[in-house]
């Protein structure tokens, strides 16, 4: 026993833990001790009279966490008593990329031993670390205690350990999981997570067969290429239709339609794999555009920026000086894609975008559900487009009427690509 501990302690010596109590401000941090701290009040103010756990999933094999990890708060929110409080949480290195672990932290009001029974079930059955949080003593002191499984079945506490304080570190831990987890920067990347899916998704056979028949794109082609970026309802279609008549051009989109019958299956699953697919769609549009880009010139509507900002601001959780600085590698063009001439960004105010919405009056995606409620996240994928570079976008003011955003497009068209 006292070996076991001693090795759990070491190996969680580096790690941080880190609990999102409220969105809007930072998580809380701590690490484990084998000694409490002067400075015991980790959960201070946050937490009153509840039992608190925690999850973390427990796998080496990246598509079995991430799909695990997505049905995991399914399965919590289903089975547990709804007076318990299903939070975010990760264990992290602070600093060093590739080194979260995803979990969620259980604030239980319900006082009852419904809780205890469901995490013992998952314990049994699922790659999961459970540990219950206890509050004691007289200065109010904070451990935490692993669960493990007996052999006859029973839940018993294997280690404990205390609680204590954690500084906040440079990088918020949502951002150090980004790279080939969220967003792809190589073709080979992105297609070896739908070849691993390939028993679990069927679907993913058909797509990397499609991917497999794409066209090789030059680097550099004879007609300028213009992408059109921008939220949904910032006038995308609108003005790629316009601009294509204007300019005698080909009209393309990322993802592109042959992906169409796909899409929808994929937009299910969790990030890491949805957005490979997403990325995919983009060599597969580098392709066409590629071979159009001989005879004219091309827009297409939505590529890179799109994949890469979208993926970045669901990743990265709570404010906006979360996302990765400026500069970040996180915002660099894939070595291997094709880079566009001009990548123009439509922005507008959110009340005239929600009017659009509103006129247009279709079903939105869950994810344009989100931006709606979520003004916060709206800012972060506006944040995240205009810190793409190689590239960079160049934003353009979509308020004014359709044919006046149209010219004003056109002079800068004719301006950078010389058109
Ligand atoms: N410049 C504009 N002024 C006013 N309404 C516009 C303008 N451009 C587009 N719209 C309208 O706003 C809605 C969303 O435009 P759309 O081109 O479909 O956006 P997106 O392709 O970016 O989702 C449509 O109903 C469209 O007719
Ligand atoms: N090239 C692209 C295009 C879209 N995406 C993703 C990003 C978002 O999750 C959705 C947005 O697409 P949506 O269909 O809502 O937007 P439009 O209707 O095309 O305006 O798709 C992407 O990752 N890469």
């Amino acid at each position: 026993m006292a070996r076991r501990m001693m090795s759990r302690l070491g190996q969680w010596s580096s790690y941080v833990f880190a609990v999102d109590f409220d969105t809007n401000s930072d998580p809380i941090y701590f690490a484990l001790a084998s000694k409490q701290s002067e400075r015991p009040q980790v959960f201070r103010n946050v937490l009153a009279d509840e039992m608190c756990y925690s999850l973390h999933v427990q796998s080496d094999d990246k598509i079995e966490r991430a799909k695990f990890y997505g049905g995991l708060k399914k399965k919590l929110s289903k089975e547990l008593p709804p007076e318990c409080t299903i939070l975010e949480m990760s264990i992290f290195q602070p600093n060093v990329k590739d080194s979260v672990i995803k979990g969620y932290f259980l604030k239980d009001a319900s006082k009852s031993s419904a809780t205890e029974r469901v995490l013992g079930e998952l314990l049994r059955n699922d790659p999961v670390y459970v540990c219950s949080y206890l509050c004691g003593g007289e200065d109010r002191q904070w451990s935490q205690h692993l669960w493990s499984n007996t052999e006859d079945g029973w839940v018993e506490v294997l280690e404990k350990y205390c609680v204590v304080p954690a500084e906040k570190p440079v990088h918020h831990p949502s951002t150090l999981n980004i790279i080939n987890y969220d967003v792809f920067y190589s073709f080979e990347d992105a297609y070896k997570v739908l070849q691993q899916c390939v028993d679990i998704i069927p679907e993913s056979k058909a797509v990397l067969e499609l991917v497999d028949q794409r066209l090789e794109s030059k680097e550099k082609t004879d007609f300028p290429v213009i992408v059109i970026e921008g939220l949904d309802a910032t006038g995308k279609t609108t003005l790629t239709e316009s601009l294509t008549e204007a300019l005698g051009a080909t009209l393309l989109k990322s993802p592109p339609q042959c992906l169409s019958p796909w899409r929808a299956r994929f937009d299910t699953e969790p990030p890491l794999i949805r957005r490979a697919f997403y990325a995919l769609g983009n060599y597969l549009t580098a392709g066409q555009i590629g071979q159009e880009a001989r005879q004219a010139p091309v827009i297409v509507d939505r590529y890179w920026h799109s994949t890469a900002a979208y993926a970045i601001a669901t990743a990265v959780g709570g404010k906006l000086g979360n996302l990765p600085q400026a500069g970040s590698e996180v915002y660099g063009w894939p070595g291997d894609l094709l880079r566009p001439s001009l990548v123009l960004m439509l922005s507008l105010s959110s009340q005239e975008r929600m009017r659009r919405l509103q006129v247009r009056g279709q079903d939105k995606t869950m994810e344009e559900e989100e931006l709606e409620a979520n003004h916060l996240f709206r800012q972060k994928v506006e944040e995240a487009y205009q810190r793409i570079e190689g590239p960079a976008c160049v934003t353009v003011d979509a308020s004014p009427s359709p044919d006046q955003v149209l010219q004003q497009v056109l002079l800068l068209i004719r301006e950078k690509c010389h058109l």
